[in-house]
């Protein structure tokens, strides 16, 4: 029977189903960070037991990490709360083992789902866990990676297996040939405006179509990264050549025979002609604008040449209350084109969008304009997602067009996508973000976050308020 990427994943790692259709998942992959790690690990030593396979574990630390001082080392993280997630990691790794540990730091440490998939940790095929939602972002090499709770956390280092049932198939195509200027970001944030943020839930996503194909893995990570802010667990790309491309040479990626066999099964993992999915959205990416979101959901979203939408004109009571909230919350007038906003804050990074091709897409776009960060805009800042983009990043020069035109350049983690350190918005205050959440509150208390690819917001930053990349694409 024809067979969905999703099918033959699931197929290849189900260890055990129930009738009422609850399985056992083996997890090829744990990756871990510092948040969600630290219960599962004490409730493994309370019950005496070890990892099952310290060879799966991979392991960073990227939320509660500052993203300036680090030459003070330890004593550079403020917040004695963020500090102690930090050591305690360091700690857990060094009582119980992993594959890879990339601690506070230390030269490729980074965003959890940055450093997997660069790392070779994540590979075509695998199961992939990691006590994050975003874990959705290593879909994109066709591996079934989905975020888990604390609990499963600990229920995977102890078993190496994971308890759930199996998602229906949702196909979302995107045919046709992306307009310059327009990024995965833009694909992303378009699906998520048509189909709303749980137009995925219950199913996986494949993401497929020309415009997905040509897309680099970095632009397909970001497509996948989002599928949990469409509902979906887990968002998957069929493999191609340049799946394979990426992953060869990757310090944990197979070597030698192992490579030409792996290579082999992952060229089967596609979906098969005539596979059954449960549903099917299609887009036309010629029809792609760049997005911008102006309310408290990532579904709120408009391309750059709309507007602000009226309350009035929605008859659902439901969804009118809902702009009007969003509305008050974000400081906006109904029908304000989305070009006369003005911003305070910039932030360009995240798991979503702070990979080597998001840098030098947003470096372009401040070298093209050749002008200083706008005067009301009080910080712009980029911060890469790992050591390893920073260093290739500098090595490009990209840092210096960022220095030059006054942004300033950090050290790498999550930073200012959740506010978990010290990078925060002020109450009021107004941002052009490349992450992926733009819910009350996310990126500092009474902040305002306006999601954006990193072009939009390069170009946000020089302008001061959003401008419509195509001009200068
Ligand atoms: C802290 C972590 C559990 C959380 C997540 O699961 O996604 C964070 O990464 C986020 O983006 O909100
Ligand atoms: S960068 Fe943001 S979305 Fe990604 S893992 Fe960190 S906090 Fe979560």
């Amino acid at each position: 029977m024809a067979r969905t990427l999703y099918d033959k994943l699931w197929d290849e790692h189900v260890v055990h189903t129930e009738e009422d259709g609850t399985a056992i998942l083996y997890i090829d992959r744990h990756l871990v960070h510092e948040v969600t790690s630290p219960q599962a690990f004490e409730g493994l030593r309370e019950a005496g037991r070890k990892l099952w396979r310290i060879s799966s574990v991979v392991a960073t630390a990227d939320h509660n990490t500052p993203t300036t001082g680090w030459e003070r080392g330890y004593d550079g993280i403020a917040d004695p709360t963020s500090k102690e997630q930090v050591t305690t990691l360091d700690s857990n790794i060094k009582e119980f083992g992993a594959a890879a540990f990339f601690p506070f730091l230390s030269k490729r440490q980074g965003i959890v789902h940055v450093i997997g998939p660069e790392s070779g940790a994540t590979l075509p095929g695998m199961t992939v866990v990691c006590g994050d939602s975003h874990t959705s972002t290593h879909g994109a090499f066709g591996a079934l990676a989905h975020g888990i709770g604390t609990s499963e956390v600990e229920h995977v280092m102890a078993t190496q297996t994971l308890l759930g049932k199996k998602a229906k198939n949702l196909l979302v195509k995107v045919e046709g040939k992306l307009p310059l200027g327009c990024t995965a970001k833009d694909i992303v944030l378009a699906i998520i405006g048509r189909i709303g943020t749980a137009g995925g839930t219950g199913y996986t996503i494949e993401f497929a179509g020309s415009a997905i194909r040509d897309l680099s893995m970095e632009g397909r990570m970001t497509v996948c990264n989002m599928a949990i802010e469409a509902g979906a667990r887990a968002g998957l790309v069929a493999v191609d050549e340049k799946t394979i491309a990426y992953v060869k040479g990757r310090p944990l990626a197979p070597t030698g025979v192992e490579w030409d066999q792996a290579v082999a099964y992952w060229k089967t993992l596609q979906s098969d002609p005539g596979a059954h999915f449960d549903l099917v959205v299609e887009l036309d990416a010629a029809q792609i604008k760049p997005q911008v979101t102006w309310g408290t959901s990532p579904e709120m979203v408009v391309p750059v040449d709309g507007r602000v939408p009226d309350p009035d004109k929605e008859k659902d009571p439901n969804k009118r209350g809902a702009i009007e909230r969003a509305l008050v919350y974000m400081g906006l007038e109904p029908n304000k084109p989305m070009n006369d906003i003005f911003i305070d804050k910039v932030f360009i990074g995240s798991c979503t969008n702070s990979r080597i091709e998001d840098m030098r897409e947003a470096a372009a776009v401040v070298k093209k304009l050749g002008q200083k960060v706008a005067k009301n805009v009080k910080l712009a800042m980029v911060v890469p997602g790992s050591g390893v983009v920073k260093a290739q990043a500098e090595r490009e020069g990209l840092d210096q067009i960022f220095k030059a035109a006054g942004f300033e350049w950090r050290e790498p983690g999550c930073s200012m996508c959740l506010a978990m350190n010290a990078d925060r918005l002020e109450p009021g205050e107004r941002c052009a973000s490349t992450s992926n959440r733009n819910f009350e509150g996310r990126q500092g208390a009474g902040g305002r976050t306006h999601l954006v690819s990193p072009a939009m917001a390069a170009a946000a930053a020089v302008h001061g308020h959003f401008v419509d990349v195509r001009q200068f694409s």
